[in-house]
């Protein structure tokens, strides 16, 4: 086989195993399903625009002070740049309307399409000038007949409704982490293709872990059960869990989420004693939900703590939610502390009270 030929077969694998593909048998040849897979293929363009922005390095791929967003955020240069990006995305899709973390309300695009588009723009923005994994999160909601007389009611609606989510991950490669609602996928840019191939089939989190990812910078923040939780994981193989466990904190999360699907693991950001964390810190609408959505596809699980996050009715746009998700067991582990931390029946009363980081 000479090089041609070679090439040939390769382009022909990435055509078989690409993105295009998946989304043309996977989302229906209905025509909502159809509109959710050009959306989808639209809002990958922007994230291929982000990526040559990001790795540029130029001025507006960097951080520096700006205006605060409804979150009362600071928005940084690349948040701007990565929500317009994202609403042009929407302009050229079936979006009746486009809620983003960037802008203040919902933005009507056209009232009359049948697709509502939740988004962060830019996740883990925090990380942008420390060459860190950033990303973005996305949420596809249908606007039903109910919602015609005001459509940004559409992002109002639990997270069950979502008709497909994912994530893109500008790391040392660009991933792309979505389902829509047929299992979690995994696809690669691929700059030869020019475009996203698989990466991983389906994913399937690990029910067990051993690793846990919080800012346990807050630990004095936190309520007594989610101490009681942390302290009873740092207490090793001495303690109630009777194994040692790791932890990974990235604050970005859509990377800390990507370990989690390769690996396992449990995220906590709970609500807290500070200032404007009595709900923690991220957004239900577009950055829990698609999550949510993801990491339940995916054989996890995602809750507030104690109650699946997929069924919370948003109050408004930028509300906030405590959020727990990962494996399995782990998480349904975490809302028992929370319902009653001493019904444990595997945890001794020595470490009911105590605490590692406190000793
Ligand atoms: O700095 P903290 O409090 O640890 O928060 C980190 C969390 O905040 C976020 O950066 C919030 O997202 P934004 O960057 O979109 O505001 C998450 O990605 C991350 O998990
Ligand atoms: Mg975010
Ligand atoms: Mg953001």
């Amino acid at each position: 086989m000479d090089g041609a030929e070679a090439l040939d077969a390769t382009q022909e694998e990435c055509m078989s195993s690409s993105l295009d593909a998946h989304l043309g048998s996977e989302c229906g040849s209905d025509p909502i399903g159809r509109q959710v897979a050009d959306t989808i293929r639209q809002l990958c363009a922007a994230s291929i625009k982000l990526r040559n922005t990001i790795i540029s390095g130029g001025v507006e791929a960097r951080s520096g002070g700006g205006d605060t967003n409804a979150g009362g955020d600071v928005q940084k240069p690349l948040d701007i740049v990565a929500d317009q990006m994202f609403l042009d995305a929407a302009k050229a899709s079936a979006i009746a309307v486009y809620g983003s973390e960037e802008q203040d309300a919902a933005v009507m695009i056209d009232p009359a399409a049948p697709l509502a588009l939740a988004i962060d723009p830019l996740d883990g923005s925090s990380n942008i000038d420390t060459n860190v994994s950033i990303g973005t999160i996305f949420s596809l909601l249908p606007v039903g007949e109910e919602h015609r007389s005001d459509p940004t009611s559409a992002l109002l609606q639990p997270g069950n409704r979502q008709l497909a989510a994912g994530f893109f991950i500008y790391g040392p490669q660009l991933l792309l982490v979505l389902s829509v609602g047929k299992g979690t996928r995994v696809f690669l840019f691929s700059p030869s293709f020019g475009g996203f191939v698989e990466h991983i089939g389906s994913v399937a989190i690990p029910e067990e872990t051993s690793e846990f990812a919080t800012n346990a910078a807050n630990y004095r923040h936190w309520d007594p059960q989610i101490r009681s939780y942390i302290d009873d994981c740092l207490a090793g193989e001495e303690g109630p869990r009777e194994r040692n466990f790791n932890m990974r904190w990235i604050a970005s999360m859509v990377a800390d989420c990507y370990r989690i699907f390769v690996r396992g693991g449990i995220f906590l950001y709970l609500g807290d004693g500070r200032k404007g964390y009595t709900e923690g810190r991220l957004r239900l609408v577009y950055e829990a939900n698609p999550v949510a959505f993801c990491v339940e596809q995916a054989g996890g699980a995602a809750t507030d703590g104690s109650s699946r996050i997929l069924d919370i009715v948003p109050r408004d746009l930028h509300a906030r939610t405590p959020l727990v998700f990962g494996s399995k067991h782990e998480v349904d582990r975490v809302a028992r502390y929370v319902a009653d931390p001493s019904a444990l029946t595997d945890r001794s009363p020595l470490f009911g009270k105590r605490s590692l980081f406190r000793t």
